[in-house]
């Protein structure tokens, strides 16, 4: 029996997605934006030359077909990229009414969203009064700060010393389906912060707002604030019976590395790996020699997507990328011949983008193991389907009890 490696590198979209002048960037509908293709493009320009420097180079990833994955789903020769794919390759395209993470992940793992996300609105306040008021309940204070539509970082710049002083929690959203809780570790306390969010979130979910996520941060004002690796996600659970819930109910190990536990509500989870992206790398790794015959390892890599994507950071990616790329290069050579190694991602953020937002895009879906084909334009579920097949276990049913 063999094993599958299922890896997200979180918001590495390859453009063209059909619907994406119906998302957007402020009022920027997200038509034409391209992650990986425009880093490519501002590395070959000479634009992306901080920490490092010239063509993007992704020999790994390109090996697996990115390039030809690029010019596929949105006819870009990306600079540098097009090699022949040595293993399965194509384009994926998302039907989920959201470009958000557990939107795309979900679908990558068989279900696709049923229903329509609720999103705060861009004004001040953004929260209706009962959210107030339990959030408030929630932290046991008279009030809270931010209550807007806001960047991770700037809010704990802007409204930190306020925290520090009141002790009062900052509570933001974005144009993701999100409610996101900042705190100071040792001021407001990382476990009560915890605590906060989830007894908060089920009231949320239930108006169908997707996660709401703890942004626990340290620092002071002289030094300046920082987030820790400490987030956590508290989402809805997965609508019918995902990938993970499958494999689980076969009987086999599942290993969530990095976020994927928190974004499948520990759904069909056997196993739980996190940390920063190094150290997930060093799971992985351990994971290659450790997963017993017939595991799916499904991991998620957050800082393409938060350290670089929504900091519109194009340097930061493309030696993300490049990092990724050499760590994956020392990993494939080490796996079982019968493994099947799926790279994918689970929506866009192109760092080349106005706004700070995510992008609706296609995903590449780049395998090693089997013999090279063109699976052509596929659907987020079909990565699912594939993963499910070489596993030998039933597909993912939305329909079916998880
Ligand atoms: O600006 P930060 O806090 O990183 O927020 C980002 O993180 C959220 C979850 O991915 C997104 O909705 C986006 O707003
Ligand atoms: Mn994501
Ligand atoms: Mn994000």
């Amino acid at each position: 029996m063999s094993r599958v490696f299922l890896l997200v590198m979180d918001s590495a979209g390859i453009g063209g997605a059909p619907d994406a002048h119906a998302f957007f960037n402020g009022d920027t509908p997200d038509t034409g934006s391209n992650t990986i293709g425009h880093i490519a493009e501002a590395c070959a320009a000479g634009r992306a030359e901080e920490g490092r420097s010239g063509p993007l180079r992704l020999p790994t990833l390109d090996s697996l077909g990115l390039g030809r994955a690029i010019a596929l789903a949105s006819g870009l020769d990306a600079p540098g990229l097009g090699a022949e794919p040595v293993g399965p390759w194509g384009a994926a395209t998302e039907v989920s009414n959201g470009k958000d993470t557990p939107s795309g992940h979900w679908e990558l793992a068989g279900v696709p969203v049923p229903w329509d996300w609720h999103y705060f609105p861009k004004e001040i306040p953004a929260f209706p009064t009962e959210v107030t008021r339990a959030l408030m309940q929630a932290a046991g204070t008279d009030g809270i700060l931010g209550n807007r539509h806001a960047s991770g970082t700037a809010v704990i710049d802007e409204e930190g010393p306020e925290h520090m002083r009141t002790g009062w929690p900052i509570c933001y959203t974005s144009v993701d389906s999100v409610l996101q809780i900042a705190a100071h570790e040792e001021r407001f306390g990382l476990e009560r912060l915890l605590e906060m969010c989830r007894e908060v979130a089920p009231l949320l979910h239930d108006i169908k707002v997707g996660r709401v996520i703890a942004r626990p941060f340290v620092g002071d004002e002289t030094t300046g604030f920082t987030r820790t690796a400490n987030r956590r996600d508290f989402a809805i659970a997965a609508p019918g019976r995902t990938l993970l819930d499958s494999a689980k109910r076969a009987g086999r190990d599942v290993h969530a590395v990095g976020k994927i536990g928190d974004i499948f509500s520990m759904r069909g989870v056997t196993d739980l790996r996190k940390g920063p992206d190094a150290k997930l790398m060093e799971h992985l790794s351990d994971l290659v020699d450790e997963a017993r015959d017939g595991a799916l390892v499904f991991a998620n890599f957050v800082e393409f997507d938060t350290n670089y994507g929504h900091r519109r950071d194009v340097s930061g990616y493309a030696r993300h990328l490049e990092w990724f790329d050499a760590e994956l290069g020392r990993i494939l050579p080490r796996m079982r011949a019968d493994d099947l190694v799926i790279v994918t991602a689970d929506h866009g953020n192109d760092p080349t983008f106005v706004g700070t937002d995510h992008t609706r895009e296609r995903v590449p879906v780049l395998c090693h193991g089997p013999e090279p084909r063109a699976l052509g334009q596929i659907g987020f579920t079909d990565v699912g389907a594939l993963a499910a097949a070489h596993l030998d276990i039933p597909l993912p049913d939305p329909e079916a009890t998880p």
